[in-house]
């Protein structure tokens, strides 16, 4: 298993370029089953979770190539994936796959509304707390679907299609928005979703789907009204940038201080976060290259945070968040409001001699002079990106373990990171 070796102590200074958020890639990707004709994806980050996500499709029997962007091209463009879901030969979604990646639970809805059937394993995903599907399955049996859990697997059916609904989220879920979504843009009438996530993924989602025929108004707000079509096209989609890569390097920045241009980010899809940095002491300029963060010789502010669905503060940003509080000159108190479990990185970031306590859903940070490097392991992937941003404040060396926490969701961390100055490298066992 691959180690990540930091020695920290040194600024960040340079470009990082940000990849296609993963976020949005995945249900792009899922989008895919809905139309017999070719949908193109660009900007896809090369990760491990769309390494995964292919693997699922490719067993339903989609077939996706890469194209584009080989040898002397930019290695630093995201790929082009070309997703054809014209004979789907399997509607099963086996458990030793789907139990890896809480996204790919998210093929139910689509090839319940083209197939009429689909038998989809309980997911997985990041260990952050119980994550139950029940929001999913209710949406879906509003919509006229049978749904039955049979040995660890929902078996769902809709032989007659799918009918529009009214389906009204008891809490926000940005999964169970997608699920609805795709469903809904394929099933006979209106639909209304209300209480729906505004995240920018549900943003790009229904973008690509309007693209491929889908008559869908009101994403980004809390109600989204979708007319169900008969079928969808192909259609040619880029990949939003990843506002969570943005916000961790933003954060890393902070963390150790410097000057970096975020290039190709977007400072609309995360206001909080920035609002929150600045108040903590980084310099934010939003430039027409992307975003431009500089720590110079000013200290870091403690700041309270509170994570909530958008355009609230990200949940997935809390653990980096706590990472860059643990040198700040004094208290400050995260409260964790979508995951019950999400705060895996305080028990490693105490190992760098963070001083954390934590009561409930709030960890209250004593921020300390100095970090001290040492053996951490992943737990998740935005708790192991936070040892990372620890690592890099730390004196000495921090060895960071199981890696392919971080290789879901970062794409060429290291190099990214290393081409700013920082000292950190990949070890391949
Ligand atoms: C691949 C992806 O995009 N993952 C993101 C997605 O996860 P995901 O879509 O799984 O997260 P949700 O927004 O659904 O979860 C929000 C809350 O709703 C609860 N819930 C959800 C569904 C359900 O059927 N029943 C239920 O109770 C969850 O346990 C959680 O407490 O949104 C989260 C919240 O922004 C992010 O942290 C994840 O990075
Ligand atoms: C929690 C995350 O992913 P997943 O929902 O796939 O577990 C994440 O991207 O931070």
């Amino acid at each position: 298993m691959d180690k990540i070796r930091i020695v920290g102590g040194r600024p960040l200074s340079g470009t990082i370029p940000i990849s296609g958020a993963k976020n949005a890639a995945l249900p792009l990707m899922i989008a895919g089953l809905l139309t017999e004709e070719k949908l193109t994806l660009e900007n896809v980050p090369r990760l491990a979770d769309v390494a995964l996500l292919q693997r699922i499709l490719g067993n339903h029997g989609v077939d996706i190539t890469t194209a584009g962007k080989r040898n002397g091209d930019d290695p630093h463009a995201g790929q082009t994936l070309e997703i054809d879901a014209r004979a789907i030969v399997d509607t099963t979604a086996p458990y030793d796959l789907v139990s890896r990646m809480r996204a790919s639970f998210w093929v139910v809805g689509p090839l319940l509304a083209r197939m009429g059937e689909a038998r989809v394993s309980l997911p997985g995903g990041c260990a952050i707390g119980t994550r139950p599907v029940d929001f999913h399955l209710d949406a879906l049996r509003a919509l006229g679907g049978e749904i039955d859990i049979d040995a660890g697997y929902v078996v769902a059916r809709a032989p007659k299609g799918l009918s529009g609904a009214r389906i009204v989220f008891p809490k926000v879920s940005v999964g169970a928005t997608h699920t609805a979504l795709m469903a809904a843009a394929l099933a006979r009438g209106e639909s209304v979703i209300e209480n729906a996530a505004r995240e920018p993924e549900i943003v790009d989602l229904a973008q690509c789907l309007v693209k491929m025929g889908a008559r869908i108004s009101g994403a980004g707000t809390s109600t989204i009204q979708i007319d169900g079509v008969a079928r969808l096209r192909g259609a040619r989609h880029a990949v939003l940038p990843d506002r969570i890569e943005t916000g961790t390097y933003a954060m890393a920045t902070a963390m150790v201080g410097g000057d970096v241009l975020l290039a190709g980010a977007s400072a609309t899809l995360l206001e909080s976060a920035l609002a929150t940095l600045r108040a903590a002491g980084a310099e934010i300029d939003v430039t027409n290259e992307g975003i431009r963060v500089q720590r110079n010789g000013a200290g870091i502010r403690p700041v309270d945070v509170t994570t909530a669905p958008f355009p609230g503060f990200p949940t997935d940003l809390q653990a980096q968040f706590m990472a860059l509080m643990t040198r700040a000159g004094g208290r400050s108190r995260i409260t964790e409001t979508i995951f019950e479990n999400r705060f895996m990185h305080v028990q490693e970031l105490a190992r760098l001699g963070a001083r954390i306590h934590l009561d409930g859903d709030t960890a209250t940070v004593e921020g300390v002079e100095r970090l001290k490097g040492a053996p951490v392991m992943a737990t998740d992937l935005r708790a192991s990106v936070s040892l990372v941003i620890a690592g890099l404040a730390a004196e000495g060396e921090t060895m960071v373990q199981r890696v392919y926490h971080l290789d879901r969701g970062f794409e060429r961390l290291e190099e990214k990171l290393a081409r700013c100055g920082a000292q950190i490298e990949r070890l391949s066992m």
